[in-house]
Formats: structure tokens, sequence, C-alpha cells
């Protein structure tokens, strides 16, 4: 490998230019030319796309966003914009290609890779939802953002005796709705992977207020319902009053954390040596605390990411 891209695609998340400083600063100590392809698959197909030198990455490891910018690029999910992308790559002599996002992101280069260009994924992406790794970069920076957000909204919740619904991030996953919820004491949490009925939630909230207790944390994630929908459909299934609150995007952004900074670092590095040994189709992760590389395509085919057990436990705590 003489010559390799690093793109960044998906929501973007904190950690992303860690992770993007780490492959290009290692790529250069082992002698290979790093190219940054700019707004993900979306720059891919146009060819926007810049040389990145030792000084052009300097000043990010503490940089929420991506230096690369990201994107959402339809394009890119037909054969055609996917040949668009390898004709692109090829014009520009890149050999091999590392890409930064989400479970989408991944799909995306696995089409890359069946037609023959090497790609290496690191994940970076706030729902941790990427099979074969513990974590995914920006998880830990997300989760403490909200976890931050809960403590606060419990302070007036307790002033006033009011029962909060906290609508977090998580279109299809639950990792950032349970970890916050358990880290922050939220009496009840609803995922996508779980199914719960607004009998049981009531049936939760109504025990809790014969003990004496007066205030009440609810964290939903927003693939499951809106903060407001929920609202409503407690207020008529049995007149209960709630306020709302939507954390949106500043969970995506800010400083990363160390641990992110850090796992950001290791990915990078790895996945520079994993292309430089010649191998595609490969995913950079932790398990176990181990830094590690797997086949993508098999690790996508398997398990459920979701933590049904931490899950269960979340419940048992917060009766
Ligand atoms: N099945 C697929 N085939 C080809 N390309 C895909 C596929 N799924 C996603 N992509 C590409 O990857 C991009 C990013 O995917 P997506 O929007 O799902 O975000 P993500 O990487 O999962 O990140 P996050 O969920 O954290 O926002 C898509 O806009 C699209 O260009
Ligand atoms: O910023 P956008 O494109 O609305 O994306 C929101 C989605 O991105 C994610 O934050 C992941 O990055 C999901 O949890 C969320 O549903
Ligand atoms: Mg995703």
């Amino acid at each position: 490998m003489k010559r390799i891209g690093v793109l960044t695609s998906g929501g973007d998340a904190p950690g992303m230019n860690a992770a993007i400083r780490a492959v290009v600063r290692k790529a250069i100590y082992e002698g290979v030319e790093v190219v940054g392809i700019l707004h993900g698959y979306q720059g891919l197909i146009e060819g926007k796309m810049e040389k990145l030198d030792l000084g052009s990455v300097g000043d990010i490891i503490q940089r929420g966003g991506t230096k690369l910018y990201s994107a959402r690029c339809p394009e890119f999910r037909t054969e055609e914009g996917q040949k668009k992308a390898i004709e692109q790559l090829k014009a520009n002599n890149i050999d091999g290609l590392v890409i930064i996002g989400g479970d989408g992101t991944y799909r995306g280069s696995m089409t890359l890779t069946k037609n023959g260009f090497p790609c290496v994924g690191i994940p970076g992406t706030i729902d941790n939802d990427i099979p074969g790794t513990d974590y995914t970069l920006g998880f830990d920076t997300a989760l403490n953002t909200v976890i931050e957000c809960i403590d606060k909204i419990r302070d007036t919740a307790t002033s006033h005796d009011r029962t909060f619904i906290i609508e977090v991030m998580g279109r299809d996953a639950g990792d950032l709705a349970l970890w916050a919820g358990l880290a922050g004491g939220a009496e009840t949490i609803i995922v996508p992977e779980v199914e719960m009925k607004i009998e049981e939630v009531v049936e939760r909230l109504e025990s809790g207020t014969a003990r004496g207790k007066k205030h009440s944390i609810i964290v939903v994630a927003e693939g499951v319902m809106s903060g407001q929908d929920f609202a409503l459909k407690l207020k008529e299934h049995a007149n209960i009053e709630t306020r709302v609150s939507v954390l949106g995007h500043i969970q995506r952004g800010g400083s990363p954390t160390g641990r992110d900074r850090v796992l950001a670092s290791l990915f990078g590095a790895k996945a520079v040596e994993v292309l430089m040994a010649g191998h595609g189709g490969r995913a950079i992760g932790i398990q176990n605390h181990q830094v590690v590389d797997y086949d993508m395509t098999e690790a996508f085919e398997k398990t459920e990411v979701f933590d049904q057990k931490m899950y269960q436990l979340s419940k048992e705590l917060s009766i």
C-alpha cells in the first residue's frame, strides 16, 4: 500500500477527529501517504479529497465533530454510486480505505470490499450499535453528556415533585438510553429493542408514588417514539402530568472523553496496520479490553448487540 484514503460518514461522533489523526500519523510513520475524503461517501463519489500531512491533523485530538465533514449519501446505496466511488478511488491512486462511522457506513464499505476494493472500518457512532466491538467511538462522550443532563433535570424534578420524560438519540439502538438511564438512576428506560407496554410504565410510576416517591425520570430512545408523544400517551392513559426534555444534537457534540481519545488512537493505528497487511473487509474494535480486527460481514450476520441482561438489571435497580 502506497496511498490510503480515510473518510467519516453517518452521524458525527466525538473521537472521529482523534481517529483521523491516528490514521494519518501512523500511516505516515509507516511511509504511506494519506488522502482525506471530504463529506463521507458523497465526497468520495464527487472526488472531493485532499492530501493530509502530519501538521494537517494537529490540534484536533480534543475536538468533537469531524475535520473531514460527514454526510448521509443516498446515491451510495445504489450500484451506480458505488461504481463511481470505485472509479474515483482508482483515479486518485488510492490502494485502500479506512472508513469511520456507524453501522450504515460499515454496510456501505462492504459493497466496496465485495467489488475488490480493500476497506477497514473504525466504529464511530454515539449509538454503540456495531456488532463485534464492545464500544464505538463517541459513545462514552455522548453517554457522559446525557448523564449530565439527567442529573440537572433531576434537580428540578425533585424540587417540583415532577415526572420528566427525557428523549435521547437512538433511532434503532437503545444503548445510549440504557446506559445513561442506568447511570442517571432513571425510573423507567424505554428502548427500541424491548417492547414496553404503557400499562407497565404507569404501574411503575404508581407503585413509586405509593411508596412516597414524588418525582420520576423516564428516558425514552427517540426510535420508540418522541418524548412529546410519550407524554400524551401517559396523559391519555392515566392522566399523568409530565414535562419533556428533548436532548437532541447536543448529544453528538463536544470534546471527546479520555476514553474516546485513547480508543480512537488505538483503533486508528490498528486500522492502518490491518490495511497495510493487505486485508480488506475487516472491522476494528475492542473486545474484553483487547483491540482486535475481525471479519465485518460475518459480524453483521450474527448477533444482537443490545445487552438484555443489563436492561433487566436497570429495571431491578430502579423500582
Ligand atoms: N446498505 C447500504 N449500502 C450501501 N451504502 C449504505 C448502506 N447503508 C448505509 N450506507 C451509506 O452509509 C451512509 C451512512 O449510513 P447511516 O446514515 O446509516 O449512518 P451510520 O453510519 O449508521 O451512522 P449513525 O447511525 O451513527 O448516524 C449512508 O448515508 C449511505 O451512504
Ligand atoms: O442528525 P440526523 O441525521 O438527524 O441523525 C440523527 C440520528 O443519528 C444518530 O444520532 C446517530 O448518529 C441516531 O441516534 C439518530 O437517530
Ligand atoms: Mg447507524
